[in-house]
């Protein structure tokens, strides 16, 4: 791995609302992720874990504030996100992580040493010729996780990455991770394992259509904090238009169809870890 890439910066979400056709999906953030930090982003279905990771990834635009970062990202999207009826090999797929930084100047055998290397890394030495639609859930993933590598970015924002994977292939790569922020890299993962959060993740966002929580994990997943989170995404209106008071009333007095009751201090995802 080369230690000599570029470091990260800190991500700074400023006033931001995320959506899809006018609809905010993930309102009134404000915060900023350290540079380093492996972060995870807890909630229930639907609490815009996802389309927090597409902002972050320049996926979709912000509908209202703005996402502050520098630097090259990489982005695994959710499993069945991923178009596998492609014909690639195994080999092609891990190969495009190099995409970024190949250059004329990089040969071709030096680009099959680097995939085969990163290949191996996740335990898929053998499988390079293999046509991807013919891997497991399990092998498939592996194989995003070597492009990962490859990719070599500062940022990794991971959603939902082990889905559907057994324990093992799951402690493999949470290995990874822990590499990765060992380096110094941001990781930045949407997951629903709380435990898996609690023993691997040091810092936690818990979001619920809003910021619930922000902060060390130990901070943010409490009893009172999830509960609030239910109560939140249980009385979110799906067709609810964007705040358009917010920045005008400067406060949380401006029209909602969505309740707004459930907020307790600390709610506004500022992130309280001094360290
Ligand atoms: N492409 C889209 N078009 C319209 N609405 C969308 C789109 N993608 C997500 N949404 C809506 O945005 C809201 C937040 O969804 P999102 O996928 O970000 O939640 P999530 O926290 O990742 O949920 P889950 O844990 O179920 O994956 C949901 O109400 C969802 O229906």
């Amino acid at each position: 791995m080369n230690v000599s890439r570029q470091q990260p910066a800190p991500i700074r979400l400023v006033g931001l609302t995320l959506g899809y056709d006018r609809h905010p999906a993930v309102h009134h953030l404000d915060g900023t992720v350290r540079a380093g930090d492996l972060l995870a982003l807890v909630g229930p279905n639907g609490a815009g874990k996802s389309t927090l990771l597409k902002g972050m990834a320049g996926e979709i635009r912000c509908l209202e504030g703005r996402i502050e970062r520098a630097g090259a990202l990489a982005y695994m999207p959710q499993a069945d996100e991923i178009d596998r009826s492609f014909p690639l090999s195994v080999m092609d797929l891990a190969g495009m992580g190099l995409w970024r930084r190949s250059g004329a100047w990089r040969s071709l055998r030096r680009n099959s040493r680097a995939i085969e290397a990163a290949l191996s890394a996740v335990g898929l030495e053998g499988f390079e010729a293999r046509p991807i639609g013919t891997l497991s859930g399990g092998q498939f993933r592996r194989a995003l996780f070597a492009r990962l590598i490859l990719q070599d970015c500062p940022v990794v924002l991971l959603d939902e990455p082990f889905t559907g994977i057994d324990a093992r292939t799951v402690d493999d790569l949470l290995a990874l991770i822990a590499a990765w922020h060992a380096e110094g890299r941001t990781v930045i993962a949407a997951l629903h394992d709380l435990a898996q959060v609690r023993a691997h993740f040091p810092s936690t966002l818990l979001l619920a259509r809003e910021p619930v929580a922000w902060g060390p994990t130990s901070r943010v997943l409490t009893q009172e904090n999830l509960a609030r989170a239910r109560n939140l995404s249980e009385a979110w209106d799906e067709g609810a238009p964007i705040c358009a008071g917010r920045q005008a009333a400067g406060a949380h007095d401006h029209a909602h169809a969505h309740d707004h009751a459930a907020h307790g201090p600390g709610a506004h995802g500022h992130h309280e870890d001094a360290a």
